[in-house]
């Protein structure tokens, strides 16, 4: 396995003129035909050689991810296919179970999504479903949310509106259904976990469920899980006998699990076309398949982070949209691309501790918090903005002037223009993907995109991209403290004692730390007294 030579930045292109710029501007930008998309790498600084040096090394990222999409076993820890580019190609799954299962599952969506639209499908105690609570947490809560957000109420009102539990916050947990209030009786719940296993979304189904039984609802017959066959959650579904069940494939990875039922089931619940939302995703594929590395703005992203970061993560990725649909689009890239590449070791065993931090927020509102360190401060970043060039869904109509000839969207794209021309003036990098406007097909275009640019750059650096072993270390750990303070509690006496004397009872000196924390929490939840009833706080 090899890993791609990190090409040096060429600070020359920052003191190139108006003219040259626009050159360079020309001369570089990637058009994505059927799409309306460009990708303008011109304002990065790679130098005359780049492309070249670099053309073997995306090659070889190119014959890597054909083989992943024939069905390699591409993330061997877990020795699994990693297949969601099939999720918008059934066809080319390489197995004709897998092209049917895919295809029978989007019908299935639509079925059900339908027969709760007419009411075929409805509450026992309400006309019809008004909306979906989805549960879920990481890949089976953030494209979700993304997509709720980024779509919802394009031209007309949602069908269902869509709220989230995504988290094992009791407060978040009980705002949340709080604010369901009398719309309980018409919410159809999605628990969404591709494990089945995962305790949040295990924990917010609890206590979904007790507020539901609490108004005197039948939640089985509210409950739809999303999960792989098998689960604990299946198992849960099956024998409480919920509305309904769809599958997760384990072949498919939850920080890329949008286009399956993870995505699609709330998606399509809330009245958007997921048929327009697979045609955008599928539409990029075709394009980034292309192994013309000039014409593929899936390894031009992939080849400006390799140069921006020092193929060593060096820099962190500021996302700036400026459109207020495309606020999540940071969080979701966050986890596709952090727990995508955040590695310690490559796929030879070395260490490598790779990653690339993602944060953003959406312009203009960011140039009024954190633009000025971009700006002026440290130089640790190179910034990729996300235009939509329609202002608004119904372009053309109702047009409201702020001043003589100019619109307030008029002013979101002088500021984009301004934000990308001040900071390049002071020597900082940035992309831009211009959209012609933010729908079902260019979000599912831009989620195609960086999935694969994601993938490309896995191999530039040599790491498995789809598998999290972190992520392990650290629910391990917090199993361990729920053990710890099962024990803790049980040795509590009405003598107070201290967690030293404590963890000495437990015969865990260890765990003291983990012993003062817990009894802490447990403590300011009067679920144990402090003095007198066995717990002495330090
Ligand atoms: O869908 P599940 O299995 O509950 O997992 C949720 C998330 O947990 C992780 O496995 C680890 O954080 C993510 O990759 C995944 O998206």
């Amino acid at each position: 396995m090899t890993t791609a030579t990190a090409q040096p930045v060429d600070a020359s292109v920052f003191d190139l003129s108006p003219a040259e710029l626009y050159s360079r501007y020309r001369k570089n930008l990637c058009k994505v035909p059927g799409l309306n998309m460009t990708l303008d790498i011109s304002r990065m600084p790679f130098g005359k050689s780049f492309f070249r040096v670099m053309e073997p090394a995306m090659q070889h990222a190119y014959a890597e991810m054909e083989k992943l999409e024939s069905g390699a076993i591409a993330n061997p820890d877990e020795n699994r296919m990693v297949g969601h580019y099939w999720l918008r190609a059934p066809g080319l799954a390489p197995e004709p179970d897998l092209t049917k299962a895919i295809h029978d599952t989007v019908e299935d969506i639509k079925a059900f999504v339908d027969a709760v639209h007419t009411k075929a499908v409805k509450p026992a105690t309400a006309a019809k479903f008004t909306d979906v609570l989805s549960i879920g947490i990481g890949g089976s809560a953030l494209g979700p949310q993304f997509l709720a957000d980024a779509l919802g109420g394009i031209k007309r009102k949602d069908k269902i509106k869509v709220h989230f539990i995504d988290n094992t916050d009791t407060d978040g947990i009980r705002r949340t259904l709080d604010g369901l209030g009398a719309k309980m009786k018409s919410t159809l719940v999605l628990v969404i976990s591709k494990s089945g296993g995962t305790p949040e979304p295990r924990n917010g189904m609890i206590e979904a469920k007790a507020a539901f039984e609490a108004k005197g609802l039948d939640f089985a017959k509210h409950a739809v899980a999303i999960t792989g066959d098998g689960s604990q959650l299946d198992g849960v579904a099956k024998g409480e006998g919920w509305l309904k069940i769809f599958p997760m494939w384990d072949w498919v990875g939850g920080r890329t699990s949008v286009m399956a039922t993870v995505g699609l089931v709330p998606l399509a619940l809330q009245g958007i076309k997921i048929d327009d939302f697979l045609a955008g995703a599928q539409k990029m594929d075709e394009i980034t398949r292309k192994t013309f590395t000039k014409k593929n703005p899936a390894a031009l992203l992939a080849l400006m982070w390799h140069l921006a970061t020092n193929g060593k993560g060096e820099k962190d990725m500021v996302m700036l949209p400026y459109k207020d649909r495309l606020l999540l689009l940071s969080r979701y890239l966050q986890q596709l691309v952090m727990e995508s590449l955040g590695k310690e070791y490559d796929l030879d065993g070395n260490p490598v501790y790779q990653g690339i931090a993602v944060y953003g927020n959406k312009g203009s509102t960011d140039q009024h918090a954190y633009v000025q360190q971009l700006r002026e401060g440290v130089n640790n970043f190179f910034a990729t903005f996300i235009v939509g060039l329609q202002d608004t869904t119904t372009p053309g109509k109702n047009v409201i002037e702020v001043e003589d000839g100019v619109t307030a969207g008029d002013y979101l794209s002088g500021f984009f223009q301004g934000t990308r021309t001040a900071l390049f003036e002071n020597g900082r990098g940035s992309m831009t993907i211009t959209c012609d406007k933010i729908d079902a097909k260019t979000v599912g275009a831009l989620i195609a995109l960086y999935e694969r640019a994601v993938g490309f750059y896995a191999t530039l650096v040599n790491i498995n991209a789809y598998h999290q072993p972190g992520v392990e270390a650290g629910k391990k750990a917090a199993a361990t403290v729920l053990e710890v303070q099962a024990k803790a509690v049980a040795a509590l006496t009405a003598t107070p004692q201290n967690p030293v004397q404590i963890a000495e009872a437990i015969g865990d000196a260890d765990a003291v730390e983990t012993i003062d924390l817990t009894l802490a929490h447990l403590a300011a939840n009067k679920r144990i007294g402090k003095k007198g009833a066995g717990y002495l706080a330090n």
